[in-house]
C-alpha cells in the first residue's frame, strides 16, 4: 500500500483528491497537513518545485503539494499560477471582464503535483490540463473559480454545474494525479 502527505491548506483539493483516487480504486492513502509555505512568483513548474521543496523541509519528510493556475489564452497564460489573487480581488465578474475586447476566452485549467522523495531532494512534477472557455458565472460557488469555467469537454456546463464525480473525469487534477498516481505505484512495485 502507497501513501503519502498531502501539503494543502484547501480543502475543496483535498476532497477530489480522495474522491478520484476511491474512484479509481486505487489503495494509495491520503493525509493532509495545512501548513503555510512562501509562493515564489514564476513559471507553474518553478511555483511548484519552490512550494513542494519548503514544505518537504518544514516537514522533514516525503510530501506532496499541488498548485492549481488557470491560463487564459489572450494574456499569454496570465493570470495563471496568480489566480488565487486575482479571484480574491477581482472575483468572477473581474475575470471575465478582464477578457473583454480580447478575440478568445480560452482558459486552460492547470494542475501541477509535485512530489518531493524528501528533504533535500528534488521534487518531481506531474502536470494535467483541461481547455476550456471562460463565462459569466453559473453554478454553485464553493470552489474558487469553477463557475467560470466551461471546460470543452463538458457538455457546455461549467465546472461548478457538474456533479463532482463528473469534474474528477475529465479535470485538470484528475489528469495530474492519475500521473502522480501511476509513479507512486510504479516506484511501490520497484520497492
Ligand atoms: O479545481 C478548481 N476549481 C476552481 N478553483 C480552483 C480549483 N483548484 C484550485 N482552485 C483555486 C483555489 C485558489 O484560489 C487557486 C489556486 O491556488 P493554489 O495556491 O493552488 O491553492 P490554495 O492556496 O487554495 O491551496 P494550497 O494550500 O494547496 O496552495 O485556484
Ligand atoms: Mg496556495
Amino acid at each position: 500500500m502507497t501513501s503519502f502527505v498531502f501539503v494543502t491548506g484547501n480543502a475543496n483539493k483535498l476532497k477530489e483528491v480522495k474522491a478520484i483516487l476511491a474512484a479509481g480504486g486505487s489503495d494509495i492513502q491520503v493525509t493532509s497537513q495545512a501548513i503555510d509555505v512562501p509562493e515564489v512568483q514564476g513559471s507553474t513548474q518553478e511555483v511548484a518545485i519552490a512550494k513542494c521543496r519548503a514544505a518537504a523541509e518544514k516537514l522533514g519528510t516525503a510530501c506532496v503539494t499541488e498548485d492549481t493556475a488557470l491560463c487564459f489564452e489572450a494574456l499569454d497564460g496570465l493570470p495563471g499560477p496568480y489566480i488565487k489573487d486575482f479571484m480574491a480581488k477581482i472575483g468572477h465578474d473581474g475575470l471575465n471582464t478582464l477578457l473583454d475586447g480580447f478575440p478568445t476566452r480560452a482558459a486552460t485549467a492547470l494542475c501541477t503535483f509535485a512530489y518531493s522523495p524528501g528533504p533535500s531532494h528534488d521534487p518531481i512534477l506531474f502536470e494535467g490540463a483541461t481547455q476550456g472557455t471562460i463565462v459569466a458565472a453559473r453554478g454553485p460557488t464553493h470552489f474558487g473559480w469553477d463557475p467560470i469555467f466551461q471546460p470543452d469537454e463538458g457538455g457546455g456546463k461549467t465546472y461548478a454545474e457538474m456533479h463532482g464525480s463528473e469534474k474528477n473525469l475529465i479535470s485538470h487534477r484528475y489528469r495530474a494525479l492519475e500521473k502522480l498516481r501511476v509513479y507512486l505505484s510504479e516506484q511501490a512495485t520497484k520497492a
